[in-house]
């Protein structure tokens, strides 16, 4: 299951955080369709080192999400790329990776980098900090964002992020109406079943971060609870 457009559920490791080794046996065997190793701080090579030899004893795919340039490495089944198209700030969306393709473009394998065109909504979280996101915007500007990542730029991911917190199931319905093409990512504050399926209904593929570190029990029930929800 490498084509994401197969996808409806992931996990998403945070590599600054610690897990068990039987956390980790529960993630991976869980039945989820990947696992995304990504944070915006505290991302190292050896800590990204660390999880990926550890999620590698298992058959689930495992793709790494880009956050810095000092920590990729090789071994993973996909790598994503972010490129947050509401942010003010050109370094987010086209700075560091124009730095980074100058440098290794040449030696690049194309066929295993998608990229993400991530829409960050939750004001108060680190990525939209970070990246100085725009996130006091219409519907109709998300919905502008969305258009933009499937025809004008043919991404296959577009991202809708509110890391953190549970976001407007009434936007994501609106801007899944707008993708023909593009994968609809759905993130932030999923914390329960009736969340999960809520959003599992509405978006092409949701995915599951903090709970994993909160409540583990129910962060694994969020599989099934996706799966059934078309
Ligand atoms: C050797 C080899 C295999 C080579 C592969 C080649 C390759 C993949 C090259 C990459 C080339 C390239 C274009 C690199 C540039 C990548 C880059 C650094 C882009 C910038 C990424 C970016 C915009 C980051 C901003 C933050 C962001 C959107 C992060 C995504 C993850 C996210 C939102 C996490 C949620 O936050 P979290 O940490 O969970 O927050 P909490 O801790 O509060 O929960
Ligand atoms: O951590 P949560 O809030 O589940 O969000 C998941 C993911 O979208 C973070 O990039
Ligand atoms: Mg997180």
């Amino acid at each position: 299951m490498y084509d994401v457009r197969d996808w409806r559920h992931a996990f998403k490791l945070d590599p600054n955080k610690e897990i068990t080794d039987e956390a980790l046996d529960l993630i991976c065997e869980s039945g989820t369709d990947a696992v995304i190793i990504g944070g915006t701080d505290g991302v190292t090579l050896e800590n990204v080192l660390d999880l990926m030899a550890r999620i590698r004893r298992y058959t689930v795919p495992c793709i790494l999400e880009v956050s810095n340039i000092e920590s990729i490495t090789p071994g993973f089944d996909l790598y994503f790329i972010p490129t947050v198209l509401n942010s003010n700030d050109v370094k987010w969306v086209s700075g560091i990776h124009h730095e980074a393709v100058k440098e290794y473009g040449e030696l690049m394998n194309w066929d295993e980098i998608l990229v993400e065109g991530y829409c960050i909504l939750n004001k108060d979280c680190k990525a939209a900090k970070t990246t100085g996101a725009s996130t006091e915007i219409s519907a109709e500007d998300v919905a502008a964002y969305a258009m933009m990542a499937e025809k004008m730029f043919h991404m296959p991911i577009f991202y809708l992020e509110y890391s953190g917190a549970y976001g407007d199931p009434s936007l994501v319905k609106h801007v899944k109406e707008y993708l023909e093409e593009t994968t609809l990512f759905y993130g932030g504050g999923i914390q329960t079943s009736e969340q999960a399926e809520e959003m599992g209904r509405l978006a092409d593929v949701v995915i599951v971060g903090n709970a994993i570190y909160e409540n583990l029990e129910e962060a694994l029930k969020t599989v099934k609870a996706v799966k059934k929800s078309k």
